[in-house]
């Protein structure tokens, strides 16, 4: 069953000299329930464009995007409630907050609509600690954690909601060989074992191989 379906997606910038810079030309990608993409692409070709749309941050201009049959390029869409409960995200920076703990920063997007966390969530969160092997630095705050950890780290936070689709962009970029190895075997074994549906951004060779499908972006379409 296809879980998302981007159709003609066309995406412009104004330059400084207010001239258009087309970046997304009518890109199309249709995928399927439980898949793992890796989009692949020359630098400035748009992957970040691509996942900003897909993370529903960022509009097309024109075509239609669909995730679980709801066409999100409706006005009526209330974009807000479905990318806190059907998407989780992953950036190459992490983003954590350097005030709370590990945990908390696990524990985050739930806060988005409760003002506690339910006890359902506190034990979700320490089962994908467990998974991802950071459950001994779950009450250490970020600028204790090496690198390797503040990741796994956010790929937890990305996950609490049990999102439909995780995007990552570049989630290895700041990783030594074999930090960035363990990150992309964890997005597999996420894909695997919660069956969530993992599109990454990468400019790895090695790294993209761990997907199921390989999509490059170029001349603002998926080849
Ligand atoms: N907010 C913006 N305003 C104007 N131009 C933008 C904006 N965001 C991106 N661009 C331009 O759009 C093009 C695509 O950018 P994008 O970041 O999507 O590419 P990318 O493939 O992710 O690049 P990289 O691999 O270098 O991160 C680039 O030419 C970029 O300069």
């Amino acid at each position: 069953m296809s879980i998302l379906k981007l159709s003609n997606i066309h995406k412009s910038y104004a330059d400084g000299n207010n001239r258009l810079n087309a970046v997304l030309k009518g890109l199309n990608l249709e995928v399927e329930e439980g898949d793992f993409i890796s989009v692949k692409g020359p630098s400035g070709s748009g992957k970040t464009t691509l996942l900003s749309i897909l993370g529903t941050l960022l509009p097309p201009d024109e075509g239609q995007y669909l995730l679980n049959g709801e066409d999100l390029t409706s006005t009526n869409a209330d974009l807000y409630k479905i990318r806190n409960k059907l998407i989780g995200f992953v950036f190459q920076d992490h983003r954590l907050l350097p005030q709370y703990s590990a945990l908390e920063n696990i524990l985050l997007p739930v806060l988005a609509y409760q003002s506690s966390v339910p006890q359902s969530f506190i034990d979700y969160a320490h089962y994908l600690m467990e998974m991802t092997q950071i459950e001994h630095v779950a009450n250490q705050l970020p600028e204790s954690l090496s690198g390797g950890e503040s990741s796994r780290v956010a790929v937890c936070r990305a996950l609490i909601m049990k999102p439909s689709v995780l995007l990552a962009d570049e989630p290895t970029g700041q990783l030594d060989m074999e930090n960035a190895q363990n990150i992309v075997s964890l997005l597999s074994e996420v894909n695997k074992v919660l069956n969530t549906t993992v599109i990454m951004v990468t400019h790895s060779d090695d790294m993209a191989k761990a997907a199921k499908r390989i999509v490059t972006l170029k001349n603002g379409i998926l080849q």
